[in-house]
């Protein structure tokens, strides 16, 4: 039997190019609903201007709101974000009723309290190519087709070194080494996803607002898992943004997001009923850092379907 059918049938379905989607038909087919676009950002000062500003200017009759999480920055993010004409909300300003989480996933679940669109969309604050189109890209199956809730980008990854050496398609080391062999063990039918931890996707915020948010980077991978329960594959699609550059991460620090990429599957096996745990799991990870022991608390917590909220304290205007 040929295990991947579905997914081969879905991919074929419900993966587009961004060049699918002139802007003129989208300005079009969106009517009187409003888009967000989120960008959670942690000391990004050096790019973020630089993306608020494209979308600012080059998709003026498609984006409503530009919202900067300011996600504790040590650097002028905030400032940047705010000069090139972003409203910037700072991560633990927004529902500060609720204990504060450190976090990507938190960023992201606090930009989706603070913003008002119908539909939000997703940007990492470190990309170095980025080009409206890849927002554009991803409001395109959700604006012309109702059975769609959420949308994912794929793209090619380089790996660029240091010294500036290009390799190209060698990107995405914590997709290709942990996360894409998880889905296949155990939700195969999410193998269709070129690029299951991509920070660009899109959601309609009826759907976003009934998921949890896992507050550090397991979040992608939490939604994808949490989505497929509830709108199923048929209700998800993927556009091809082309390339995507940004920054690298450490080998170390790829270690502890692989971690937490692990618990949050966990997390998902054991509320799906599928694993007995007999004991907690460890939330810590012990790695040598050229020999010298170092150990990380990897533990990450989780923000509740954001519905279930009291939504006037969320701090949204209007
Ligand atoms: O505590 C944090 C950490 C990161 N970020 C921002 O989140 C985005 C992505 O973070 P980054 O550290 O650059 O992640 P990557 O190494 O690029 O990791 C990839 O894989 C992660 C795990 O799935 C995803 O969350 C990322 O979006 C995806 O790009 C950037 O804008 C960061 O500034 C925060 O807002 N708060
Ligand atoms: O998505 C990933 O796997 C991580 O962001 C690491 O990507 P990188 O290997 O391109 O730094």
């Amino acid at each position: 039997m040929d295990a991947y059918a579905k997914v081969r049938r879905w991919a074929r379905r419900r993966t587009s190019r961004a060049t699918d989607w002139p802007l003129d038909r989208l300005v079009e087919a969106k009517g009187t609903r409003g888009v967000s676009v989120i960008l959670p950002a942690k000391d990004e000062a050096a790019t973020v201007g630089g993306i608020v500003s494209a979308i600012r200017t080059g998709l003026p009759a498609l984006v409503d709101e530009i919202l900067v999480v300011d996600s504790r920055s040590a650097d002028a993010t905030a400032r940047v974000a705010a000069e090139a004409g972003a409203k910037v909300v700072h991560q633990d300003a927004v529902l500060p009723h609720l204990p504060a989480l450190p976090g990507k996933g938190d960023a992201l679940w606090k930009g989706l309290a603070a913003s008002g669109g119908d539909i939000v969309v997703f940007v990492d604050a470190d990309l170095r190519n980025f080009g409206p189109h890849f927002v554009s890209g991803l409001l395109g199956p959700l604006l012309t087709t109702e059975e769609i809730g959420f949308v994912k980008a794929l793209y090619e990854r380089p790996h660029i070194t240091e010294n500036g050496v290009t390799h190209p398609g060698e990107g995405g080391r914590v997709t290709e080494l942990v996360a894409r062999p998880l889905l296949n063990l155990y939700w195969p039918e999410l193998s269709g996803f070129v690029q299951p931890l991509g920070g660009e996707y899109a959601g309609r915020r009826d759907v976003l607002e009934r998921v949890p948010f896992v507050s550090g980077y397991g979040v992608e991978l939490g939604l994808l898992i949490d989505l497929l329960g509830i709108i199923g594959l048929d209700g998800m699609a993927q556009v091809d943004l082309g390339d995507r550059v940004h920054a690298h991460q450490s080998t170390a620090a790829l270690g502890r997001m692989a971690g937490q990429i692990l618990l949050t599957a966990w997390s998902r096996l054991d509320r799906q009923g599928r694993i007995l745990s007999s004991e907690p799991l460890n939330p810590y990870l012990l790695q040598y850092e050229r020999g010298r022991p170092r150990v990380s608390d990897i533990s990450v917590a989780e923000r509740p379907p954001l519905a279930s909220v009291a939504r006037q304290k969320a701090g949204r205007q209007g």
